[in-house]
């Protein structure tokens, strides 16, 4: 599959996900600059992580409007897969294009560990195949993870199903304690209605090799590359 990653000033996890994506998943990667307009023909869209415009005014909210998110905006629209890691997952909140909204962490304070998330729906491209009895241990690295829904908001993405992941400890129970961050629900990904548009504060990029001692990550790239495959 031909996947687009974007980058914008301040990303730093571009090269990590393209890595995976090229050299582990063995799939065709193209660089998509924040100010261009054309997509050059990607299947999917990566937007990654790191710190976007230096995260001034709040995480995402700058780049959100960098000239390639029209055509992000139009692609999603059209069905097109979008997936958002981490500033990724918080740009595509500033966008619409994911309910909620990623506020600073309860302690005020930038986490960077390990955590583990459990998935939530098979109904989705990213879990589908990911057992949901699995505790998934991945890293966290962020400073505004603290994923925010209003009542309503909070409701109807339960009541769709469009809850990815949630924050569990290492026997895959959900609890305050394994909470990180202090996210709604111990919520860690959502994807949109029409379940096309994902995203998920963990770095799954961080751990999909034996070389970095941590393959939990895989679970999700081979979920979406049975897309490919279908
Ligand atoms: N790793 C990241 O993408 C970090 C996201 C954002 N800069 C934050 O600190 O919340």
């Amino acid at each position: 599959m031909k996947f687009g990653v974007v980058i914008f000033p301040g990303s730093n996890c571009d090269e990590d996900i393209i890595h995976v994506l090229e050299n582990v998943m063995g799939q065709q990667v193209v660089r998509l600059w924040h100010k261009d307009h054309d997509l050059q023909g990607a299947e999917f869209i990566v937007l990654p992580g790191g710190f976007s415009f230096g995260d001034y005014l709040r995480s995402g909210a700058i780049a959100r409007f960098s000239p390639i998110m029209q055509e992000v905006i139009q692609f999603a629209a059209k069905g097109g897969k979008v997936l958002g890691i981490c500033n990724g997952f918080q740009i595509l909140t500033e966008a619409g294009l994911l309910p909620g909204a990623l506020l600073h962490n309860k302690n005020r304070k930038f986490i960077c560990r390990n955590i583990h998330m459990k998935t939530q729906t098979a109904n989705s491209l990213v879990t589908q195949l990911i057992d949901p009895q699995r505790a998934l241990k991945i890293p966290l690295a962020h400073g505004e993870g603290n994923y925010f829904a209003d009542a309503d908001v909070l409701k109807a993405i339960n009541d769709n199903d469009q809850v990815l992941f949630r924050y569990c400890d290492e026997a895959g129970n959900i609890t305050t304690e394994s909470n990180p961050n202090g996210s709604i629900e111990n919520i860690a990904g959502v994807t949109n209605i029409t379940r096309n548009v994902f995203g998920f504060m963990p770095h799954p990029e961080r751990a999909s090799e034996s070389l970095v001692g941590n393959e939990d990550g895989l679970a999700i790239f081979e979920s979406i590359l049975s897309l490919a495959k279908a």
